[in-house]
C-alpha cells in the first residue's frame, strides 16, 4: 500500500501544505505516535484497536463458525461498527456464500430479505458490543420468529458476537448459543479486524489470516515520522487540510468492490473525529461513476474538500471489442481497466488543475491482504488525526440523546428527550 501526497502540497493546490509545514507537522506526529504507542502497550481503551493484528485469534473464529457446515447464506444482524466492517470484507470479496446485513429497521427491507432466504441453510450472526442496541435486538426477534415460522430451529442456526454482559449475552447463555467475544477496549468502528468483522468473512470462506497479515504489514509501518508510515501520512495530512478549511473528505474508491468500504470509513471518520465542533465530514463517492454526479462540486464548488482517490493497481480486466463506430475507435482494443485507470488519473489531474487537494491511496489488489492493509491504515490514520486534533477519538456521546428519545417514544422509560420530540417546532408546507 502507498499514499501519494503530491497533490496536497502548496505547489499543487490552493490551501495546500508546504514541505516546511509537513516537516513541522512531523514533529507533532512523533509526539502523537509516542502517545499512541504508550496507549497500545498499556492496552488502553481505543488504542487497543491497533493491537488487533497480533491479538485476534483466527483459529478461534474459524472453530466457532465451523459448526455451520456449507451454509447458503449468512445474515449479520448488527448496526454501525457491528455490521460495516464485516460488510466491507464480504462485499469486497467473492464467495459461494451469500452475505446479507440487517443493519436497519426498515420493515419492507427486512421482510423482503427474509422472504428471499432459505432460512434452513442460513446462518444468523447477531453482533452487538453492548448487547442493548434497539435496532439489532428488534431485528433479531423478527428473524427468530421468521425462522420458527419456517420450522427452523433458530438456536441451531444462530451464533452471537457480543460483550460479557447485556441482553444478547443473557440470551446466548439462556439458549446455550455458540458465541464469540468482542475485544475489550475496541470501539465498534475499530473492530473489523476482530471477531466482529472476521466471523462473517470466515463463514464466507475468506482467508482471515491474510486479512490480519495485511493489517500487520501496516502496523509494522507505524513510526514516529509521517514520511515512513502511509497511515500516519494520510491521517496527518487530512488533519492539516481540515485545519486549512478542508472540512469535508470525499472517499472515492475506483472499485465497485470498495463501495461499502466508504460506508465503513464514514462511520470511522465521523464518529471518531466529530467532537467539540471539530471534525472532517466523510462523503461517500465511487469512481468512475461519481465523476458524472459529484465531480462538478468537488472541482468548482466551495474550497472545503479533500478528495481521497483509492485504487488497486492490479485487477482482473475485460477487453473492449474493436469497433468501426465513428468516434469510438479509440476505445476498441483497450480494456475497461485501462479506461478506469485513465478516468482515475484524469480526475486526479483535473482536481489538481483546479487547485483542489487530493490524495492517492493505492493497494496492490482488492483481496484479503490488500483489505487488511487498507482497513488498518485508515484506523491508524484516524487515531493519529484524533491525537493531532486533540479530540477523544474513541467515544461517541452525541449518539446517546437520540437513543434515549427513541426509547422513550416506545415506552421504554421516562426520558426528557422523548418529551422534547413532542415539542418540535413546526412549519408545515403541503
Ligand atoms: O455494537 P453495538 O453496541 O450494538 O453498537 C452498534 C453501534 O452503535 C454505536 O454505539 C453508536 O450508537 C456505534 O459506535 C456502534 O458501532
Amino acid at each position: 500500500m502507498q499514499v501519494d501526497l503530491g497533490n496536497v502540497l502548496d505547489t499543487a493546490s490552493v490551501h495546500g501544505v508546504s514541505r516546511d509545514t509537513l516537516e513541522r507537522l512531523d514533529s507533532r506526529v512523533a509526539d502523537a505516535h509516542n502517545r499512541i504507542e504508550r496507549g497500545r502497550e498499556a492496552n488502553e481503551h481505543g488504542y487497543e484497536a491497533l493491537n488487533l493484528p497480533r491479538r485476534t485469534d483466527p483459529d478461534a473464529i474459524r472453530d466457532a463458525v465451523s459448526r455451520f457446515d456449507d451454509p447458503s447464506a449468512v445474515v449479520t444482524v448488527g448496526i454501525g461498527g457491528s455490521a460495516l466492517g464485516a460488510a466491507t470484507l464480504t462485499e469486497s470479496l467473492e464467495s459461494d456464500v451469500d452475505a446479507y446485513y440487517l443493519d436497519n429497521v426498515d420493515p419492507e427491507a427486512v421482510e423482503r430479505l427474509l422472504d428471499s432466504l432459505d432460512l434452513a441453510s442460513t446462518v444468523v450472526n447477531v453482533v452487538s458490543r453492548s448487547g442493548t442496541t434497539a435496532e439489532t435486538l428488534a431485528n433479531f426477534l423478527v428473524v427468530r420468529e421468521a425462522m420458527a415460522d419456517a420450522g427452523v430451529d433458530w438456536a441451531d442456526r444462530t451464533f452471537v458476537t457480543t460483550g460479557e454482559e447485556g441482553n444478547l449475552r443473557d440470551l446466548a447463555e439462556k439458549h446455550d448459543l455458540p458465541s464469540l467475544p468482542v475485544p475489550d477496549g475496541v470501539p465498534g468502528r475499530f473492530s473489523v479486524l476482530s471477531t466482529v468483522g472476521l466471523a462473517a468473512a470466515a463463514i464466507c470462506g475468506h482467508d482471515i489470516d491474510a486479512i490480519l497479515d495485511g493489517a500487520a504489514a501496516q502496523e509494522s509501518r507505524l513510526s514516529d515520522s509521517l514520511f515512513d508510515s502511509p497511515a500516519y501520512a494520510y491521517g496527518a495530512v487530512s488533519y492539516a487540510l481540515a485545519e486549512r478549511g478542508m472540512r469535508q473528505n470525499a472517499m472515492m474508491p475506483y472499485a465497485e468492490s470498495l463501495e461499502t468500504f466508504s460506508e465503513w470509513f464514514a462511520q470511522l471518520w465521523a464518529e471518531s473525529l466529530g467532537k467539540d465542533g471539530l471534525g472532517q465530514t466523510p462523503l461517500r463517492a465511487l469512481g468512475a461513476t461519481d465523476q458524472h454526479s459529484q465531480l462538478q462540486l468537488y472541482r468548482a464548488g466551495p474550497r472545503d474538500k479533500l478528495v481521497t482517490l483509492v485504487r488497486a493497481t492490479d485487477r482482473d480486466d475485460v477487453s473492449i471489442p474493436e469497433t468501426d463506430l465513428d468516434g469510438l475507435a479509440y476505445l476498441g482494443g483497450s480494456s475497461l481497466g485501462e479506461l478506469l485507470d485513465a478516468e482515475f488519473e484524469a480526475t486526479e489531474a483535473s482536481l489538481a488543475a483546479a487547485g483542489r487537494p487530493n490524495v492517492r491511496i493505492e493497494i496492490d489488489r482488492v483481496d484479503e491482504y490488500g483489505l487488511g492493509e487498507l482497513l488498518y491504515a485508515m484506523e491508524a490514520a484516524c487515531v493519529i488525526y484524533g491525537e493531532l486534533a486533540n479530540v477523544d477519538t474513541f467515544v461517541q456521546p452525541a449518539v446517546e440523546w437520540g437513543k434515549r428519545a427513541a426509547r422513550g417514544l416506545l415506552g421504554g422509560g421516562d426520558f426528557e428527550e422523548a418529551d422534547a420530540v413532542a415539542e418540535k417546532e413546526r412549519l408545515v408546507v403541503e
